[in-house]
C-alpha cells in the first residue's frame, strides 16, 4: 500500500522507544461502581497493546479517557509526556490532537461526504490548508481502497467501508496514539476480515502506537508486542501475545481464555 500519507510512513528507531503513554493510579466510578481501581500501566511509544478481559471490566472505559470523553476521579495520565488529567483545557486540548480512535460503531458525520469527513478535522482543528487536507485524504482513501467513494455519503457504504472511512480519519490527523475500540463488533461477519487486514497492514508499516480493544484473539495474537489481561478494572496478567495465548498464568486469564478461544 502507498505509505506516503500514513502518520509515520517510516519505522523511526528514535521514536520507537520511551514511554508515550502513562495511567498511574487512575481509578474511575460511575455511582458506586468502581470500574477502574488505582490502575497503572504505561505503553511505549511505536508499540502495539491490546486489552483483552471479560465484559464490563473496564477497557472502553480507558480509552475513552484517553480520549478525553470521561474524567478520571483520581489519578494522572500522560501522553508523551504532557498532562492529559489532571490538566487545563487548554493542555487537554493540545494532548488530544495526537490521539486518534476508532469506534465500534464508526460514527462519521452522516451529512457529510466521505472526503469532508477525513479533511474536516485538519482545517479545523489542526488549520491545515484546504487543498494539503484533500491531498492527504485522497492518498488515504486509496490506502483503505475507497478511492472511489470521495464523494459518496457515509450511508451510501457498506459497513466494512464506512469503518475504512473511520480509519482513514483517525489517521489524517497524523496521530501519535491510535486507539481501537473493538472495530469489528458492529460489521457482518464477511466484512470482518477486510477491516482487519487493513489495520495489521498499518500495524507493520508505520510506527503509531496503538492500543486496542478486540474479541478477536487471533487480530491481538497477531499485531500485539503486548496483551493486558483485565479483571474488575485492575491488570491481572501482562506479556507478550505468546505468553498470554499459549502459557496464561492466571486462573481467570486461562478461564477467560477458555471461553472465547
Ligand atoms: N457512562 C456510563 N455510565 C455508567 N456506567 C458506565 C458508563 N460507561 C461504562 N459504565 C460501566 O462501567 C463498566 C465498565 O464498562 P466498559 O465499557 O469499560 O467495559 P468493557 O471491559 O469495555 O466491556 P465490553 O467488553 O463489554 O465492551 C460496566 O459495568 C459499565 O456498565
Amino acid at each position: 500500500m502507498p505509505t506516503d500519507t500514513l502518520p509515520n510512513p517510516e519505522k523511526s528507531p528514535e521514536r520507537s522507544s520511551g514511554e508515550l503513554i502513562r495511567l498511574e493510579q487512575v481509578t474511575k466510578r460511575f455511582g458506586d461502581n468502581t470500574v477502574l481501581d488505582h490502575l497503572d500501566f504505561s505503553v511505549d511509544a511505536g508499540k502495539h497493546v491490546t486489552l483483552i478481559g471479560p465484559s464490563g471490566s473496564g477497557k472502553t472505559t480507558i480509552l475513552r479517557l484517553l480520549m478525553t470523553l470521561l474524567k478520571p476521579d483520581e489519578g494522572t495520565i500522560t501522553v508523551d509526556g504532557q498532562k492529559l488529567f489532571p490538566a487545563t483545557e487548554k493542555e487537554r486540548r493540545e494532548v488530544r490532537k495526537q490521539i486518534g480512535m476508532v469506534f465500534q460503531q464508526f460514527n462519521l458525520f452522516p451529512n457529510m461526504s466521505v472526503l469532508r469527513n477525513i479533511t474536516e478535522a485538519p482545517v479545523t482543528v489542526l488549520g491545515m490548508s484546504k487543498d494539503e487536507a484533500v491531498e492527504r485524504a485522497k492518498g488515504l482513501l486509496d490506502m483503505v481502497g475507497l478511492a472511489d467513494k470521495c464523494d459518496a455519503r457515509p450511508a451510501q457504504l457498506s459497513g466494512g467501508q464506512q469503518q475504512r472511512v473511520a480509519i482513514a480519519r483517525a489517521l489524517a490527523m497524523r496521530p501519535k496514539v491510535l486507539l481501537l475500540d473493538e472495530v469489528t463488533s458492529a460489521l457482518d461477519p464477511e466484512l470482518v476480515a477486510g477491516v482487519l487486514d487493513l489495520l495489521r497492514d498499518i500495524a507493520r508499516s508505520t510506527d503509531i502506537t496503538m492500543l486496542c480493544v478486540t474479541h478477536e484473539m487471533n487480530f491481538a495474537r497477531d499485531i500485539s508486542d503486548q496483551v493486558l489481561m483485565f479483571d474488575s478494572g485492575r491488570v491481572i496478567e501482562a506479556g507478550s501475545p505468546e505468553k498470554i495465548f499459549s502459557e496464561p498464568e492466571h486462573d481467570r486469564t486461562r478461564e477467560f481464555l477458555s471461553a472465547v478461544l
